[in-house]
């Protein structure tokens, strides 16, 4: 398989506002052609990062190479959708349409059958002040993917959007990557994350871990789950805080004793059990799932530390 170079590199970058630093020491590789989905809480910095990305924010130490040059806001290579930036509100859907078509050399008419697909066709012709969050944002969508250039950056492209919209958005990434386009996404979503390529976490000001799902799922340490009535008791065993998902309460498994609570002996799981004064029958292990992933890497016992879990 030939070797492609990267589309965008990542290094060292450091990004402070006045006294407040967001982003440490990012190191991040989009390779030609993925899909990378960027994950990580509230505040940390994904929109920033993007921003770098795509020129329009400058990092205070590091670089950020895009094509092989320094990132600049560049119309030929990068169609950035930042959260709430691009809907006119003294304009109609259509009239926005046009005007970025006007403004944009880039722009195609693919955006009639992006609408189309959004389900935004039959509300083109009312005024953008009158959409519902979710309908600026499949207009902003639909206008930055009918931009033609070979990198898209979309800051939160699903957010607002119910769940029946989704596949339809990855329908669209799909096209994209099947024409030869990357695309970076920051998402909270696992339908999201469960389409990547690879995912990078960032946590602290840095990726703390990048690979692709069933990499960075088979990185997660067993889970023990028990009802919600065991948390205090739950933490004595379980490295980090145990969190609460949907009724019940889980934690992370520590080292020694993943041998043998994944053994068929159930051996673990007795210990772990008698350790806490849980009630054996409370206690399980499940499979991680992407809440798991998410918290281990963000809130929980990851690594602070950049790893990755990509095969060499
Ligand atoms: N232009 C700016 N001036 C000052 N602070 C900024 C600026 N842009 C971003 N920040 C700060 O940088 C931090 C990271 O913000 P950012 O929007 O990148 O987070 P995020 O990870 O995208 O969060 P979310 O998941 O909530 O969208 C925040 O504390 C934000 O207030």
């Amino acid at each position: 398989m030939a070797v492609t170079d990267p589309v965008a590199t990542v290094d060292g970058v450091r990004k402070s506002f006045g006294e407040e630093g967001v982003l440490e020491d990012v190191d991040l590789t989009v390779e030609d052609g993925e899909l990378l989905v960027l994950m990580g809480p509230n505040g940390v910095g994904k929109s920033v990062l993007l921003s770098c990305l795509a020129g329009s924010e400058r990092p205070s130490a590091g670089s950020v190479d895009v094509f092989g040059e320094p990132a600049t806001a560049r119309a030929d290579t990068t169609s950035f959708l930042l959260q709430d930036a691009l809907a006119l509100e003294k304009l109609t859907g259509r009239e926005t349409i046009h005007f970025y078509r006007r403004l944009h050399p880039a722009f195609t008419d693919d955006w009639r059958t992006h609408v189309e697909r959004l389900g935004l066709a039959g509300d083109l012709d009312k005024s953008v002040a009158d959409y519902s969050g979710g309908m600026v944002r499949k207009l902003e969508l639909a206008i930055a993917a009918s931009i033609d250039v070979p990198l898209y950056l979309f800051d939160e492209p699903t957010a607002a959007l119910d769940l029946s919209t989704i596949p339809a958005v990855h329908e669209l990434f799909r096209e994209k990557q099947a024409a030869g386009k990357t695309i970076v996404v920051a998402s909270h979503r696992p339908m999201t994350a469960d389409i990547a390529d690879r995912i990078a976490f960032l946590a602290d000001g840095r990726i703390v871990a990048t690979g692709t799902p069933d990499e960075l799922l088979a990185s997660v340490p067993p889970v023990l789950e028990t009802g919600a009535s065991n948390a205090s008791a739950l933490r004595a065993v379980v490295d980090g805080e145990p969190f609460a998902v949907a009724g019940t309460i889980r934690g992370f498994v520590p080292e020694q004793y993943e041998d043998a609570v994944t053994g068929d002996s159930g051996r673990g799981l007795d210990e772990l059990a008698a350790t806490s004064g849980i009630d054996r029958t409370m206690l399980a292990i499940i499979e991680p799932t992407y809440t798991d992933l998410f918290t281990y890497y963000t809130n929980g016992p990851g690594p602070s530390t950049p790893t990755s879990t990509e095969r060499q």
